[in-house]
């Protein structure tokens, strides 16, 4: 059987909708559906969830919520009045996002957890309503029910190992299951969400729960393609990869899969297919152990994000400095950061870091206190970082890639800050300034993809 999970594109508007249903129906063995809040119907528009987060944030800040809840209210009435649902299902989905600001939360970070699970949850709700009357065996099947436990982090939970075991009581369910993405609870039933596009972590979690022979993506791209599509036209699209190269590339900028749903489907080795719910037809990426070694290209994609920034240290001998690395890492670790690289040379040292965890305040603290500590000659924070990253397992037999890509970087003029080989060799990450980011994808896909 199959776990199949819609985006926000692919559930915006009822006409979209249709088309999700049409699939469903398409194939028997789709049997657990994953769906997303409402997403944006055109450019410009508004998610759902980014409603949400603007409507629990002038319900803290107690200012006049009427506009926003009549938005996010309309969005689902389109869907519901597109299909003829009752009145007396809908009321119940419009009283409830009425009602969220007066339900009990721990503190304001519950509070903007559970606003913005409900895109989820009351879309799910819908979806299964719309499902039933189009006479599908569906109902809704909340994650509390399906057993998912995560940790207690309201903004960017991870699911506990114990979970898997009550969502394998869900298996061979004779329904269709219609659950939402995004959301879970913890140990004390309080509602904590995956960190932002985290439905694709729902699906990858029930497609292993259940031991689902695919998990099926369903976007609004026919392919995941070499490099953000955003950046090149009709870039090379990608028909098979391995779950190890997507994870490097999500994790570096591909959004259309989140880097933490490839966990799961590695661990129940679940290939994954992304496909477009606009061309069902079109046979989209498949994700999975292994691949044909074989491709047109030695690489197979290159992505960048500028959600990273960094803190440099220079101090003369710090090579030879015994404890150095240590009494920095204790300092992160006492304010609860984590980091994501640690370049070093033999009088310096980059950390780089997710720059989301970071408050002016707190690097303010950090530098306090690791100056104190280690007493560098140099120190400072930067915002203007981004990390370039080139992927590929066919680049582990080849030689000269990196010689070729630092080539095409130089002569566009774009500053190499940082250059760093991972061991697997199926990734090389450059770490350059944010304004060079777009033109050193488009230097290094027009090196590797252009004939
Ligand atoms: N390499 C890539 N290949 C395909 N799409 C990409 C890539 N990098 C970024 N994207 C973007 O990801 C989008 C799909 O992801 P997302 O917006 O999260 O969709 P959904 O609403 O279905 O969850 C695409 O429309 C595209 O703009
Ligand atoms: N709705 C959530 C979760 C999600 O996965 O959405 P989407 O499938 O539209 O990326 C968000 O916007 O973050």
């Amino acid at each position: 059987m199959k776990v199949i999970k819609f985006g926000g594109s692919s559930l915006a508007s009822s006409t979209q909708l249709q088309k999700v249903l049409s699939i469903v129906q398409a194939d028997a063995q789709r049997k657990y559906v994953i769906v997303s809040a409402p997403g944006k119907r055109f450019d410009g528009d508004t998610k759902v969830t980014d409603l949400l987060i603007q409507y629990a944030r002038q319900t803290i800040h107690r200012q006049d919520t009427t506009a926003v809840v009549q938005t996010i209210i309309d969005r689902y009435a389109e869907i519901g009045h597109g299909f003829n649902v009752a009145e007396a299902q809908l009321t119940p989905i419009f009283n409830t996002i009425k009602n969220l600001p007066n339900q009990p939360y721990a503190d304001n970070t519950y509070l903007m957890a559970a606003f913005k699970a409900h895109g989820e949850r009351l879309n799910a709700q819908l979806v299964a309503a719309v499902f039933a009357q189009a006479g599908l065996n569906a109902r809704y099947l909340d994650p509390k029910d399906a057993g998912m436990v995560v940790t207690d982090v309201p903004d960017d939970a991870q699911i506990i190992d114990s979970s898997y075991e009550n969502i394998a009581k869900w298996a061979d369910s004779d329904q269709i299951l219609v659950i939402p993405g995004f959301f879970a609870y913890n140990r004390n039933g309080q509602i904590c969400t995956f960190s932002r596009g985290g439905s694709d972590i729902t699906g990858a979690i029930i497609a292993r729960g259940v031991n689902a022979e695919r998990y099926e993506n369903f976007t609004d791209v026919d392919a995941i393609y070499a490099v953000n599509p955003s950046l090149v036209a009709e870039p090379a699209a990608i028909n098979e990869m391995t779950f190890r190269e997507m994870r490097e590339l999500s994790y570096a900028g591909f959004s259309v899969f989140h880097d933490e749903a490839l966990i799961p489907a590695i661990q129940g080795n679940i290939t994954v297919n992304v496909k477009n719910t606009n061309h069902p037809e079109a046979p989209g990426t498949l994700i999975k152990s292994n691949r044909e070694a074989s491709s047109d290209y030695p690489v197979t994609g290159i992505a960048s994000s500028s959600s990273f920034c960094s803190l440099y240290l220079r101090k003369y001998l710090l090579n030879k400095e015994v404890g150095f690395g240590r009494k920095i890492l204790t300092i992160l670790e006492d304010h609860h950061v984590s980091y994501e690289h640690m370049p070093s040379g033999i009088d310096d040292l980059t950390i780089i870091f997710d720059e989301h965890q970071l408050t002016p305040e707190l690097e303010k603290d950090l530098t306090q206190e690791i100056s104190a500590a280690v007493h560098p000659d140099e120190i400072y924070f930067t915002h203007d970082y981004s990390i370039l990253m080139l992927v590929g397992e066919s680049m582990r037999n080849r030689v000269g890639i990196m010689s070729r890509a630092a080539t095409a970087l130089a002569n566009s003029n774009i500053k190499l800050i940082m250059v760093n080989q991972g061991a697997s060799e199926i990734s090389i990450m450059f770490g350059i300034h944010d304004r060079d980011a777009d033109q050193a994808v488009v230097a290094l896909y027009n090196e590797f993809f252009k004939k």
